[in-house]
Order: C-alpha cells, then structure tokens, then sequence
C-alpha cells in the first residue's frame, strides 16, 4: 500500500472498547519525547524523524498530528520508498485524466489530499534526486499542478518527514539535497532503540501480552522472571515491530498464565519449539514448514542484526537494492496484522 489516509490505528482495549494506539514507555528518553510533541503539537514547523527500523517514527508522526490543531484534517502518510518512480510525480502532484495511459479518471495526488492537514513522508531519503527537486519546488512555493493541468493549487499541509538512514550522510554522498534536507530539518527528532530505552520493554510487552492475548482469546496474565531477563536482554534490532512480533507469535502458539523464555521466539526457541514437537523422525511436521515470506523475513531480520540495523548494509549483504527491503518489511506490516 503506498498510501493510506487515519487516524492513528485503533486497537482493542481490555474493556472491549476500542482506542488509538499511543507511546508506552518512561524512560527518560520516552518522557523527552512526550513534552516536545506537547510543544511541537502546537507549532507547524516541519519535523524530521529519524531512527532505526520500528523505533516508532509513523507512531510519532500520527501523534504529532492527532495533538495538533489539523487532527481533524486528514493524516496522509506516503512511503517514498514503496513508490514507483516514474509514477511518483503523477501520484504526489495528481494528474487530469487521459494525460497518460493509465490515467483513468483525474486524481488529486497526495499533496492536495493532505490539504489542511499533515502529509507524513516516510523513507524520505528514498526520493529520486528528480522528484527532491519537484518536492522543493512544492515546499518553496506551497502550490502544485497536477500532470496534464494548467492549474495551480494551493496547498497548506505540516510536512513531518522519516528516515532510517543517517540522512547528513545521504547529503555528503550526493544522495540527498542538502537544500531540502534544511528545509525538511527544521525540528529534528531522534527515537531511541528499544535497547536503549530501560524496562520501556517490558513495560510495552505487558501492554501487547494483554492486547494479543484478548485478541486471540488466551489467558495469559504475566511473563516468567526468564523471559522478562531476555527481553531485557536482547538487542531488539527490528525495535517494537519485533517485540510485537515476537510476543504475538508466542501467544497465538502456546495457552496458560505465564509466558515463559521457551515461549518466547529469541535465540531460537521457536525452532526448539518446533523440534521438540518433531516426535517422528523422517516425519515432517506441518507447522516445521514456514510460509515463504517468513523464511525471507528472518534472513532479512538476520542481516540487519548482524549490520547493526544498518539497511543500506543489510540489503548489499542479501543482494538486494534498500529499495527492495523496504519495501518487503512494509509488506510485512500488513501480512504481521493478518497473522
Ligand atoms: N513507544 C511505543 N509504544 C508502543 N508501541 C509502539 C511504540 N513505538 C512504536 N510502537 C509500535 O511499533 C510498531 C512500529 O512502529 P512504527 O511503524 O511507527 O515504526 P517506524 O520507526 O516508522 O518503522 P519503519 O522505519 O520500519 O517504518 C507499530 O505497531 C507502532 O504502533
């Protein structure tokens, strides 16, 4: 899905209402964070986010916007990187119908969707050094054209931006226009790892223990003194999308009161799991057969632990363009939510 219009995602509640999904954690860094979306929230400067992989930089930009005076103005969040790139001008700017083929019916594009409201811009540094220039020229001026049209538009949206990637370094390497990149890093925002954020992990995994738990219709009420020291432990590489992860997964396998280490899907006691269940030998197990965007998911997961979370890294040590990864890790947002 390369665009999408929310609200911030509604979850389920133990109460059986449903409410936004919001930042769990108090850690320091986390209460930092709270009293400068307090601030940012009244302001309209642009925001550049920046974190690894699931540190929450889309939660934060949903935040920014529900705390802020366009909430009820929409929220539309593109990923740069999920984008082909000779139809990003078309679906930023928008196009009149019978420009191109393919052009079916006139489309507003994504800037003027956004119009009053907050235009999210994930994977900025993905942008082609074409449409940097066209994204320039929009901020500049505050008006578009869509393809095709004489008109122009005017648009007033809060631009907040994200990247995983170091993006100086992306300007010093010539990938990234260092006159966008200033007008873009008006406010900057760091998100901290999951690994650097204290006992924000356990207090996030009991969130999710209980979330899932209702979801799936299990009892489960706490985690062994284990598997609290393993979450504590561990490096979180793939940060809260893994913790989220890796706790559904054990709920969904396993029933009873305490979540133990051996339920948990760390330093392979999923596969332990599965062996043990293995009884016959020469027998396959049905669940020993994982679905194929699984088996790629984990070497993809596996490469950016070993890069340190670095994706331009991960992906030249898979073989692949960084492009491609983001865009499969996008994919499993979706397939994870289905699971
Ligand atoms: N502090 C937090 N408390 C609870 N849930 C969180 C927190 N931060 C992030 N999440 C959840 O973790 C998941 C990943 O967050 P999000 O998509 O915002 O990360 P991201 O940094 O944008 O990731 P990516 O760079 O891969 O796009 C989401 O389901 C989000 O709701």
């Amino acid at each position: 899905m390369n665009q999408y219009i929310f609200h911030n995602k509604n979850i389920n509640t133990l109460e059986g209402n449903t409410t936004k999904q919001a930042f769990i954690g108090s850690s320091a860094k986390m209460g930092a964070l709270y009293e400068l979306l307090d601030h940012l929230a009244k302001s309209d400067v642009p925001v550049f986010l920046t974190g690894e992989s699931g540190t929450g930089k889309e939660l934060c930009a949903t935040m920014l916007h529900e705390k802020s005076a366009r909430c009820d103005k929409p929220f539309i969040a593109v990923n740069c990187a999920a984008i082909p790139f000779d139809i990003f001008e078309s679906q930023f700017f928008g196009h009149l119908k019978g420009t191109f083929t393919g052009a079916i019916c006139d489309s507003i594009g994504y800037a003027r969707a956004a119009d009053g409201g907050t235009l999210f811009l994930d994977e900025i540094a993905e942008l082609s050094l074409t449409m940097q220039s066209k994204l320039l020229r929009f901020l500049q001026t505050g008006q578009v054209m869509p393809i095709g049209s004489t008109t122009t538009y005017a648009v007033n949206c809060r631009i907040v931006c994200a990247t995983n990637v170091n993006p100086l370094e992306q300007v010093n390497a010539g990938l990234f226009r260092s006159d966008l990149y200033y007008r873009l890093n008006v406010f900057p925002i760091k998100l901290y790892p999951l690994r650097e954020r204290g006992r924000d992990v356990i207090e996030i995994a009991y969130k999710l223990l209980k979330r899932y738990s209702l979801e799936e219709k299990k009892k489960f009420q706490r985690f062994s003194a284990d598997a609290e020291k393993i979450l504590l432990e561990h490096s979180w590489p793939g940060n809260i999308r893994e913790l989220e992860n890796v706790i559904r997964r054990a709920v969904i396998m396993y029933s009873g009161l305490v979540l133990t280490l051996e339920m948990l899907n760390l330093d392979n006691a999923f596969e332990n799991y599965l062996s043990k269940n293995n009884q016959n030998e020469g027998e396959v197990w049905p669940h020993s057969v994982l679905p194929l965007w699984q088996v790629e998911k984990k070497a993809i997961e596996n490469a950016i632990r070993i890069c340190n979370g670095n994706i331009q890294r991960a992906a030249s040590l898979l073989e692949i363009a960084p492009s491609t990864l983001y865009q499969k890790r996008h994919a499993w947002k979706f397939s994870s939510d289905k699971i």
